[in-house]
């Protein structure tokens, strides 16, 4: 785990000292958008058109924020439009480690500093990157799947929309919410360096999940009745959650599977078809058990109990 500085890959932990033991993510610094006609998006600069072939995204099948751009890949029908390296699920001190097709690189931060050789900072996925350009789209997961939800619906003809007009406010506050106490959350719970610090983010991660628990019981999906990216950016998290967060990030006041209606809203998300298939449980358990070397120096991966996503979830009977 590392970053980069003046030009050079550093070896280095998050460092947590001038924060009061608090983990601060970094911003994506890559924060340009892909559009159906090249025109500029919300932030960034224009010239990033959609075109088969041109894009390819590498992401790491752990990594809950690279799970969402493959969710949305999938949804979208965009497996013969952008194609997908996958890094290998330790990291450690060279960062993300790949064999990449595009250029022969070893490391992602290789890649990083042929998008930009004066890139400095952490090197993450995901990653969309221009083989055209050769840069760095978006390094930004939230924005990419926007990208994805309708760039290319015209190429496609797939126009389902997981970010409607009607619903953008609800989804910017269900994001804003769901973002910092949940998806990050754990984070802030399991790179915690302070007892403070990891207790504030414990608490306000499952008076999050409480707060979510209620809501599902009433309602089929986060924001009503229609299945939008608010649902898909919480999925990528809840996923995870049993099988490492609650050992490994010490986010253990229960199991997912202690909370009826949400575990029965993630056997649904994962029983739509597609997705199962962007889960894969032997990186997310490989890669976190044994990447994060400060918090669990022996690198033994536990076992874990069997849960069945493929259950039955009747979520049809909500709402
Ligand atoms: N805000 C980014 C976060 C991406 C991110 O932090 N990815 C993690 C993996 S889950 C990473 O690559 N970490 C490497 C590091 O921090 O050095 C996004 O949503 O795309």
């Amino acid at each position: 785990m590392g970053l980069l500085q003046n030009g050079e890959w550093v070896d280095q932990w998050y460092d947590t000292k001038n924060s009061g033991g608090e983990f601060r993510r970094q911003d994506s610094r890559f924060r340009n958008w892909l559009t159906a006609d090249g025109s500029a998006g919300p932030n960034g600069e224009a010239g990033f058109k959609a075109e088969k072939g041109r894009y390819h995204l590498y992401v790491s099948l752990a990594c809950p924020w690279a799970h969402r751009t493959l969710i949305f890949r999938r949804l979208k029908q965009l497996e013969d439009y952008i194609d997908v390296t996958v890094v290998d699920p330790i990291m450690l001190e060279n960062g993300w480690e790949m064999a990449d097709p595009l250029y022969g690189l070893n490391f992602l931060y290789e890649l990083y500093l042929k998008a930009d050789p004066g890139y400095e900072g952490r090197v993450t996925v995901p990653v969309l990157w221009d083989k055209q350009e050769e840069s760095v789209v978006s390094n930004e997961s939230s924005e990419i799947i926007r990208m994805l939800n309708s760039a290319f619906n015209h190429l496609t003809g797939n126009s389902d929309d997981y970010y409607p007009q009607t619903l953008r406010e609800e989804i910017h506050n269900l994001n804003h919410r769901i973002y910092d106490s949940i998806n990050n959350g754990v984070y802030r719970a399991g790179f915690a360096t302070s007892q403070a610090a990891y207790d504030e983010a414990f608490h306000q991660l499952f008076s999050a999940l409480d707060w979510v628990e209620e809501r599902l019981s009433r309602q089929r999906y986060l924001a009503g009745n229609q299945l939008t990216e608010a649902d898909w950016r919480l999925f990528t998290t809840l996923i995870r959650f049993d099988a490492v967060y609650h050992g490994h990030f010490k986010t253990n006041r229960q199991l997912l599977t202690e909370f009826s209606a949400i575990s029965a809203y993630v056997r649904e998300l994962y029983q739509v078809p597609g997705v199962a298939n962007t889960v894969n449980f032997d990186h997310i358990k490989t890669h976190y058990y044994v990447s994060h070397q400060t918090i669990n120096p022996t690198g033994i991966v536990p076992v874990g109990a069997d849960v069945d996503y493929n259950a039955p979830h009747d979520r049809q009977l909500i709402g």
